[in-house]
């Protein structure tokens, strides 16, 4: 009986030094977990058998089951009782016990499409600042984003390396060292300011014209916009990740694009439980659609590294060829950027894209307000594919603004972390050390503290904030009974704050693409109401479209039917 005692306990002796070495050294390190898993039972078992005090009646296989169960059931236990009990350094925020117990349940929810709305959902339950995981937490306090985000904010989050799978060669977004990551970021801020945006220009337009002669042959037929905003934003931006390459990739389009979509799912998934993506990879079924992706990139960035590129794109800024005397990167790195601009820069403007045209045509009036003012901004003959007048258009930016804020195509922004050698204090919280921080982005948008009427769809709101009209009438909604709305409002009389808007996430790691995709979403807006009319498929209901808006890190775009005709 000794003997079965002491054995027990050696093992739960062992489980819980097991657990403060795991919380102390946190790693995605396989051999680490294997080593810190089999290793103490193994060598118990093994000292106790060299000294002869194992349990004398039970069998072999009875003495390893007692090791392992009373090891891992022991150290299980120590995890859950330290998350759930008030040791926690994040005892003191509330949350659900499950999120609080392990990161599985958002996996979960993010691989069904539903993190923010989870997330949102949590919010209204628990208030402004929810622990969403063990070590994390989410904010829906503006006042808080500077803090976290802004020039002195924290690291980014170890949400990527889940993305990503990989350890070293993170893409740019995932670099956690901020000196590291602002180094790498020089060469994407040169590639995408306003003076490389101005040399794209005849790329961006060439792919609206190719747009917008395709669509007359759709005419008569009803068409999904949705897949017509994928193939255009997906081409802009392997041409500006790859350059001429790209019409190499136009052969393979849909076998290429298919590879990333169903890489989406994985990713959600994984971005929450980095470890156990480590294990996946190991799966000749899970890695193998991502080597292969990855393998073609590669090939794109060779070839554009050894043929050069007659245009100035991305690539020509990432690669140093603007810089004469720096050598190139190495191509891994070439290969991660590439793959970065694509991942993040085409689906996230296609939702855009299809967001803006959805509320549009679910909302008449401001459809023809907004023809009206493309209308008179463009004369006869004049042409939309420069972005020469785009900032002649403030009521087109109010319904962009608008969409992106009903529909923010990375609904939940981008995860930050505290440095584990100190807390920070944002506000009256104090953030301990290693926690994982998201500001909120989505319930942010939608939280009636900061935008009024938040579930409705009214541009007019960014006019009247910014002083542009004096006041306007709130459109009918749903629980309005009145055909004309709630009446009209002054600017005073709404909520509408703007530090709480940010579609492109905040600060110096904010969206390094935003102005390329302001003008895409512009060019593309512009080029398009004014040639065709679009209208929505006879009998289609338009709320499919919110049941289709699923939240996979990036959005997916739901689908969008219509019929155009010729308008000139
Ligand atoms: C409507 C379209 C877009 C939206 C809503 C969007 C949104 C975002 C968000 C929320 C982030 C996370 C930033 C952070 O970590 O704080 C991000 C990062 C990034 N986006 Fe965009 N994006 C869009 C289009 C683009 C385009 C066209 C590009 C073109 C290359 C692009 C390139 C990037 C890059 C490179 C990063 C990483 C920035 C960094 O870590 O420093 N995005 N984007």
């Amino acid at each position: 009986m000794n003997a079965y005692w002491d054995l027990v306990l050696l093992c739960v002796y062992a489980a819980i030094v097991a657990h403060q070495i795991f919380r102390r050294y946190e790693t995605y390190s396989i051999a680490f977990h294997s080593v810190m898993l089999i290793g103490p039972p193994a060598i118990i078992g093994a000292v106790l058998w060299t000294l002869d005090c194992l349990p004398v009646e039970m069998p072999a296989l009875g003495v390893i089951s007692l090791l392992y169960g009373t090891y891992l059931g022991v150290l299980g236990v120590s995890i859950v009782a330290y998350r759930l009990g008030p040791w926690h350094p994040l005892a003191s925020f509330p949350g659900p016990v499950a999120f609080r117990t392990s990161k599985l349940w958002m996996a979960g929810c993010a691989a069904a499409g539903r993190e923010c709305f989870v997330v949102k959902a949590l919010h209204e339950e628990y208030g402004d600042v929810v622990r969403t995981g063990p070590n994390e937490l989410s904010i829906r306090d503006p006042s808080l984003v500077g803090r976290i985000m802004g020039a002195a904010g924290l690291q980014k989050g170890p949400n990527y390396l889940g993305m990503t799978l990989t350890h070293d060669g993170l893409p740019m977004v995932g670099i956690q060292d901020v000196d590291e990551h602002l180094r790498r970021r020089r060469s994407w801020n040169r590639g995408l300011n306003s003076a490389a945006l101005k040399e794209y220009e005849p790329l961006l337009a060439g792919r609206v014209a190719e747009l917008a002669r395709l669509l007359p042959t759709l005419q008569e037929k009803v068409i999904q916009l949705d897949d017509q905003f994928a193939q255009i934003s997906h081409k802009i931006m392997s041409d500006m990740a790859f350059g001429e390459n790209s019409k190499i990739m136009e052969g393979d389009q849909k076998k290429f694009w298919a590879q990333l979509d169903s890489g989406v799912i994985f990713a959600a998934f994984f971005s929450h439980v980095p470890w156990l993506g480590f294990y996946a990879m190991l799966i000749p079924l899970v890695a193998g659609p991502l080597q292969a992706f990855l393998g073609r990139c590669r090939e794109f960035a060779i070839k554009r590294m050894l043929q050069g590129s007659e245009k100035r794109d991305l690539f020509y800024y990432l690669n140093h060829e603007d810089q004469p005397n720096r050598p190139s990167p190495p191509i891994h790195q070439l290969v991660d950027d590439g793959v970065l601009a694509i991942v993040a820069g085409s689906d996230t403007t296609s939702t855009a894209l299809t967001s803006f045209f959805y509320c549009l045509l679910t909302h008449s009036e401001v459809y023809a307000a907004l023809l009206q003012e493309v209308d008179n901004c463009y004369q006869d003959g004049e042409t939309t594919l420069n972005t020469a007048r785009h900032g002649k258009l403030p009521y087109m930016d109010a319904v962009i603004n608008e969409s992106l804020r009903v529909f923010p195509p990375a609904p939940n922004g981008s995860l930050r972390q505290v440095p584990r050698n100190a807390g920070v204090h944002a506000g009256t919280i104090f953030i301990p050390p290693g926690t994982a921080v998201c500001c909120h982005l989505y319930s942010m948008h939608l939280d009636p503290g900061n935008f009024s009427y938040p579930e409705v769809f009214w541009p007019e709101r960014w006019l009247l904030a910014s002083g542009k009209i004096p006041s306007a009438t709130l459109p009918r909604h749903a629980g309005c009974d009145s055909e004309k709305g709630l009446g009209s409002f002054a600017a005073s009389a709404l909520n509408h704050n703007e530090v709480a808007f940010m579609p492109f996430s905040y600060g110096p790691m904010n969206c390094v693409g935003k102005n390329l995709a302001m003008a895409e979403i512009r060019m593309v807006a512009c080029t398009l109401l004014r040639q065709f009319d679009f209208r929505l498929q006879d009998g289609w209901d338009p709320a499919e479209y919110r049941r289709g808006f699923k939240d996979y890190g990036i959005a997916t775009r739901p689908r969008l039917p219509v019929t155009i005709s010729r308008r000139r």
